[in-house]
């Protein structure tokens, strides 16, 4: 596999803000990108023009900020989407268009050759304007082989400087996402992207296949966020690609967990204790095995260390702790317990966890404790 560095897009702002019930403000949108651009993120999807008002308002203050990263908005393929574009001062544009029969039949009266013609006529009119235009295959996952070709082709051949993979609704398994990929990646020279959806709880998984079949930019959310199941999360992305493919992305992953927070406040929307890499849980051992080997050395329960992402390592006693992580845990407050008494406080700890449904607190064991 290629190892060259993965360029990513976050879509946060865009598709992570279509989740129902997601909506935010213009300082939200402002605090987040400015954030994402700092952590080193390549590319911000910034927002929907078209929507006009305050998302535009927004999409023109974050392209008044001068971030590093570059700036994308999202268009339909219509000439006034990107005209709205080119009102924020974005000098990127996403195109998309559906490519699937099924979509094709909701949006263009099923005829595909009304997608080449308005692809076409938008893409003249962003280049003509000297736009930086990307494009999107809308449902490409379930789309017929050789007309998703057709459309990516078409797309480099007017100017595209990249075409959008999409799996709309989730239904790919990553064997299939690489085949589809390494075809569209064989037959293409500008950039292949990754955009997938968690329906299946794939997309990560199928962002990987993608990358791994030759494509080198990947779309992103903060904590998944996005249209139902969410999208590929970028905290798992980049450190996927750091631990399991050994591909760097230049991002400051130390910050990640900050990134987390953030976007989880403005989402209104907390993140599972078990959600991967940013979860509270993440780094946190309660049962005896765990706890035992953790204390010994990290690595028999932790796939890297709790600093690279911004979590510090805890160790919590509670319903599932064994012997060593009490005694642990109690030397630390100078406490020395010999083994009947260990195994009485152990019984007594698992009692009130139940009794809790919780881990207990240290002041809490520490009442467990029998004053001598
Ligand atoms: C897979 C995705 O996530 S695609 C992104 C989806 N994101 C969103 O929808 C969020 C933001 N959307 C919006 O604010 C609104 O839908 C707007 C401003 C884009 C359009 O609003 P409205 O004019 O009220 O139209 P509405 O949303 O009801 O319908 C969509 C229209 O876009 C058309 N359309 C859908 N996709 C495309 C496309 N890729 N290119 C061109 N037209 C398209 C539909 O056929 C329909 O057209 P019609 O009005 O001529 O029937
Ligand atoms: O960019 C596109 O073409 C569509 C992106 C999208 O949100 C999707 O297909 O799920």
């Amino acid at each position: 596999m290629n190892k060259q560095a993965i360029h990513i897009n976050d879509t946060t702002l865009r598709d992570g803000e279509q989740a129902a019930g997601i909506a935010f403000n213009v300082e939200e949108k402002i605090a987040i990108a400015s954030l994402l651009d700092s952590i080193g993120v390549h590319e911000l999807e910034v927002g929907i023009p078209a929507m006009g008002h305050e998302e535009a308002e927004s999409i023109q203050r974050i392209a008044n900020l001068g971030l590093n990263a570059k700036l994308l908005g999202w268009n339909r393929a219509n000439l006034s989407d990107i005209q709205a574009s080119i009102n924020c001062g974005l000098d990127r544009v996403h195109v998309s268009v559906p490519v699937s029969d099924i979509q094709i039949a909701a949006k263009f009266k099923g005829q595909r050759q009304l997608v080449l013609d308005k692809l076409r006529d938008a893409i003249n009119f962003a280049c003509d304007r000297g736009l930086s235009v990307s494009v999107g295959g809308e449902d490409s996952s379930r789309a017929d082989e050789s007309f998703l070709l057709e459309v990516a082709q078409s797309a480099q051949e007017w100017g595209a400087f990249r075409f959008r993979f999409c799996d709309t609704v989730g239904v790919l398994d990553p064997t299939t996402t690489y085949k589809k990929v390494s075809y569209l990646v064989s037959h293409l020279s500008i950039v292949i992207e990754m955009h997938t959806h968690d329906d299946f709880g794939m997309a990560l998984a199928n962002t990987l296949a993608g990358v791994k079949a030759g494509a080198i930019s990947v779309n992103t959310t903060v904590n998944g966020i996005g249209e139902r199941a969410g999208n590929a999360p970028l905290e798992e992305v980049v450190m996927g690609l750091k631990y399991l493919y050994d591909i760097p992305t230049g991002i400051d992953t130390k910050r990640l967990v900050e990134v987390s927070k953030l976007v989880s406040k403005a989402t209104n929307f907390p993140v599972l204790p078990w959600k991967a890499i940013v979860g509270e849980n993440t780094f946190a051992h309660e049962s005896g095995i765990h706890a035992h080997g953790v204390l010994q050395n990290p690595i028999t329960y932790e796939p890297f260390a709790p600093e690279d992402v911004g979590w510090e390592r805890r160790l919590v006693v509670g319903k599932h702790s064994g012997r060593h992580l009490l005694l642990s845990v109690l030397q630390q407050h100078g406490i020395t317990l010999g083994q009947a008494e260990i195994q009485s406080v152990l019984d007594a700890v698992r009692h009130q966890s139940v009794k809790t449904k919780r881990s207990l607190t240290v002041e809490e064991l520490l009442s467990l404790v029998p004053q001598s």
